[in-house]
Formats: C-alpha cells, sequence, structure tokens
C-alpha cells in the first residue's frame, strides 16, 4: 500500500452547514493557526459561509482542503463595479500538499464562476508562485510606508486644514453610519477597489468579534467646508515611551479612504500631528499614494515594502474590456492565451473616449500574451512596453506594445484598499 494518499480517493465537495467546524479546523491547521475554532469564531463563520460556495477536500472524512469564494464588486478604470468571484480561506493540509488538491478546487470554483457570469476571479495570494498556473495576474500592487513624523517639517500647530474644512473624532457607530455611503463614492472613482459588506464595517468598528482579541481604534473624519464628509481615517496608537520620559508612539493606519485629494492631505496631517506620535504606520496604498509628497519633507516616509496584492483571473474577456473605459481611441487585436481554456481566444478591441467594443475575431493579431498578462493591463497598472522586455507579451506587429499602453494604462495607479 503506498503511503502517498491518492487524491482522486479524496472527495472534492461543497461543504454542509454541519461541517462548517471540521472545515475551519482544517483551515487554521492550514494557516498555522491553533486549529480548534472557538465557539465564538465558529458563530462569526456560520454568519457569513456559504457553503455551496464553500469547498472541503475529504480524506476518509477528515477535512484536508479548504476554500471559499463569494459574490465581490471590482472597480474597473473608469468606475463601473464589474461582478468578481473572490477566493480566499485556500489551504491544503501539509500532509497532502503538492498532489493536485488546490487544482481541484480551483477548477471547480473557476468553472462556476464562469457559468454565473462572474467577469474575472479575485484574490489576495499568500505566496507569489502559487497561482499564476490557474490564470491570474498580479493587477494591483501594495505599498507601506513609516513616517518619522519629527522629520516631516510639518508644524503641528498649523496641522489643521486651511480650506474651510475640519477633522473629527468620531465613534464606531458613526462609522458605520458615514462610512457605508463614503466608501461607494470611493469606489466609483478608485480602479481596484472592492465592495465592502455591512459585515466589513461591523468588524472594523467593533460592532461584530472575529472571535479574536480587539484593540478599539480611533475615528476621525474630514468633512469639506460645506459639510459634506469626504475622508475617513481609522488607526489605532501603541503607547510606547522612551527611558527619558520621551513619548515614541507609534500610530498605525487601519484604514485611510477619501474621495478628494484635499481630504487625504487633511488625515495624513492630522495624523501627522497628534502629540506624542513619532512614527506613522502607512498600513496599504497604492504605490503612488500621495503620502510622501503631502509632507514638506518626503524623505521622512521611507519606503517599507512595495509587492503584488491584488490578483485578478479574467473569466470573460469581452465583458472586461468593454466594462472599462479608455484615454483613447485605437484598436488592438489580442491573441489572448489561457491554459484553462476559460478565456482563450483572438479579442479585436476598438476604444474611444466614449466607450469601447470586443469582439472575438479571425483577423491578425497585434499583440500575443497570456491571460494572466492580461489581468494587470486590464486594471491599468502595467506597461505592454515593460512586458514585451520580459518576454512576457510578444508584439506580432511592431509598436502594438506602444498602442496597447496608450490605450490601457491610466495615470494613477489601481489600489485595492481591503486584505479579503
Ligand atoms: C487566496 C488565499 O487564500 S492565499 C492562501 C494560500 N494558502 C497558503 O499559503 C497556506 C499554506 N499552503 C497551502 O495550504 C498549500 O500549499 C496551497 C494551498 C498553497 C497549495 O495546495 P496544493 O494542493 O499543494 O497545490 P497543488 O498540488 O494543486 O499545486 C499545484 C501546483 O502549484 C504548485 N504550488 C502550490 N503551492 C505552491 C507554493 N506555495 N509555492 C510554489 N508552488 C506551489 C505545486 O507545486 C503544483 O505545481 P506542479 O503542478 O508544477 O507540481
Amino acid at each position: 500500500m503506498s503511503l502517498r494518499p491518492d487524491t482522486h480517493d479524496i472527495d472534492v465537495r461543497p461543504i454542509a452547514e454541519a461541517e462548517i467546524p471540521e472545515w475551519t479546523r482544517a483551515l487554521n491547521t492550514g494557516f498555522l493557526r491553533p486549529p480548534h475554532p472557538s465557539e465564538a469564531e465558529l458563530v462569526g463563520r456560520a454568519a457569513y459561509i456559504e457553503p455551496e460556495r464553500t469547498l472541503g477536500a475529504f480524506d476518509d472524512g477528515r477535512c484536508v482542503g479548504t476554500f471559499r469564494s463569494f459574490a465581490q464588486r471590482l472597480t474597473a478604470v473608469g468606475g463601473a463595479a464589474v461582478p468578481a468571484d473572490a477566493i480566499t480561506n485556500v489551504s491544503v493540509t501539509a500532509t497532502h500538499r503538492r498532489r493536485g488538491l488546490l487544482g481541484r478546487m480551483m477548477a471547480r470554483d473557476l468553472a462556476a464562476a464562469r457559468e454565473r457570469g462572474d467577469v474575472v476571479a479575485t484574490l489576495i495570494a499568500a505566496e507569489y508562485p502559487i497561482y499564476g498556473r490557474y490564470g491570474f495576474g498580479p493587477a494591483a500592487r501594495v505599498a507601506r510606508w513609516t513616517v518619522d513624523v519629527p522629520r516631516t517639517g510639518l508644524d503641528r500647530r498649523r496641522s489643521g486644514p486651511d480650506d474651510g474644512g475640519r477633522v473629527d473624532l468620531v465613534d464606531g457607530e458613526d462609522v458605520r453610519k458615514l462610512g457605508p455611503e463614503l466608501h461607494e463614492r470611493l469606489c466609483r472613482i478608485q480602479p481596484g477597489a472592492v465592495d465592502r459588506t455591512e459585515r466589513w464595517w461591523q468588524l472594523a468598528t467593533g460592532a461584530l468579534s472575529t472571535g479574536r482579541p480587539w484593540t478599539e481604534p480611533f475615528h476621525a473624519v474630514y468633512r469639506a467646508a460645506d459639510g459634506e464628509v469626504q475622508g475617513l481615517l481609522t488607526y489605532t496608537a501603541d503607547d510606547h515611551w522612551g527611558d527619558r520620559k520621551q513619548p515614541l508612539v507609534t500610530a498605525e493606519v487601519k484604514d485611510l479612504i477619501a474621495v478628494t485629494p484635499t481630504a487625504e492631505r487633511a488625515l495624513w496631517h492630522y495624523l501627522c500631528s497628534v502629540d506624542w506620535v513619532t512614527t506613522v504606520k502607512s498600513g496599504g496604498r497604492a504605490p503612488d499614494d500621495l503620502l510622501p509628497d503631502l509632507l514638506p519633507d518626503p524623505r521622512a516616509a521611507g519606503i517599507d515594502m512595495v509587492a503584488d496584492f491584488l490578483w485578478v483571473r479574467i473569466l470573460d474577456v469581452v465583458r472586461a474590456l468593454e466594462a472599462r473605459t479608455y484615454a483613447a481611441a485605437g484598436t488592438l487585436v489580442l491573441e489572448v492565451a489561457d491554459a484553462d481554456g476559460l478565456s482563450a481566444g483572438r479579442y479585436r478591441l476598438e476604444t474611444s473616449p466614449d466607450g469601447a467594443s470586443c469582439v472575438r475575431t479571425t483577423g491578425t493579431a497585434d499583440l500575443a500574451l497570456d491571460v494572466r498578462e492580461l489581468a494587470a493591463l486590464w486594471l491599468g497598472d502595467e506597461s505592454a512596453v515593460r512586458l514585451a522586455a520580459l518576454g512576457r507579451v510578444t508584439e506580432a506587429r511592431a509598436g502594438a506594445a506602444t498602442v496597447a499602453d496608450a490605450l490601457l494604462r491610466t495615470p494613477r495607479r489601481p489600489w485595492c484598499p481591503d486584505v479579503f
């Protein structure tokens, strides 16, 4: 008898509601957390888990693989929201890894998503090498800064907004009232943003527990001169003091969303002017975030990390390309390769500032690329010229990558504010 389990004897299927505790134990094991869930964790999970979209891999009744998806709305370039299959909670127990269990769960979920009419699938990857093979490409990156507050050059005495607006501290209850509408406005202007559920706001404000320890944060809103809420900041602060009784507090941003640059500036200046705070941790931002250059001395903001963040898998090329806007008029024929066959084909994209059309074609291709690379180009972050230099897209017509950049690239980079 082989000691290595044959994964085809392993049942990959949606879980039943009664299997949530066993499935959660397997997930915690895969994520190297204490395996057995608390009662509070189980109550929390039971409230949002959709068993029909929650897959488990079962070896003789024991769960050894987990995979969950849920409905999401992802903002495309230009502000339209496309239906997305958001994938999360992916794990395979160490004893059963590298035998194709993830591949089986992924194939099943992506086929269902395509069938349902989702335009893309999305996820935040734990490790870079996992998801490219399934047609996902890194489509929005993340950057984190640490701000050395005394070096910013900001004058704490004159840190308030000078445009007639104001910053006020509010409670979690206010955030649950103001936040969703502000966030919806953000989604209409921020490619890469994903929708937030009521549960998201409850968790962010402590109205719902994850079962893990919770520290109540501070919340500040920015209101313009006419009273309109334009920005929201949520942050925590440690209570660190130096040996000579000097405050050395680090404030950590949990969420900073703003629908105008004025609001963004006011909230960063506010946080960098709170007494005792000597260090500000930015949390995940777009790589071209305004933060450093909002400070009189931009070198006070040191970059800690820039990395891939939101991965996108295009399931429907026609709808994805027609959902976004384009800065220029032009035509591009794309030869899209897709090992799983979901999106493979040749597509003719015609763009203008008024709209776009995309149809399958038998015409001559301009640019050949994998569906992975199309994801990064689609959200506006990547350059086709750069990908050609890397050998990841091929120009079938000289200059096609330059044309692709003129049509597809955006002046600002996409940003996904949320981990999911
Ligand atoms: C969206 C999220 O939830 S991100 C969280 C992902 N989960 C984790 O990182 C938890 C720890 N890791 C795991 O649980 C598992 O290793 C998983 C889920 C990443 C992969 O599960 P597996 O069942 O081992 O994957 P599967 O056997 O289907 O692998 C398919 C291919 O991907 C490769 N692969 C899988 N994981 C990795 C990895 N971490 N690094 C490099 N290659 C990988 C396999 O080698 C295999 O390649 P091959 O076909 O060329 O041999």
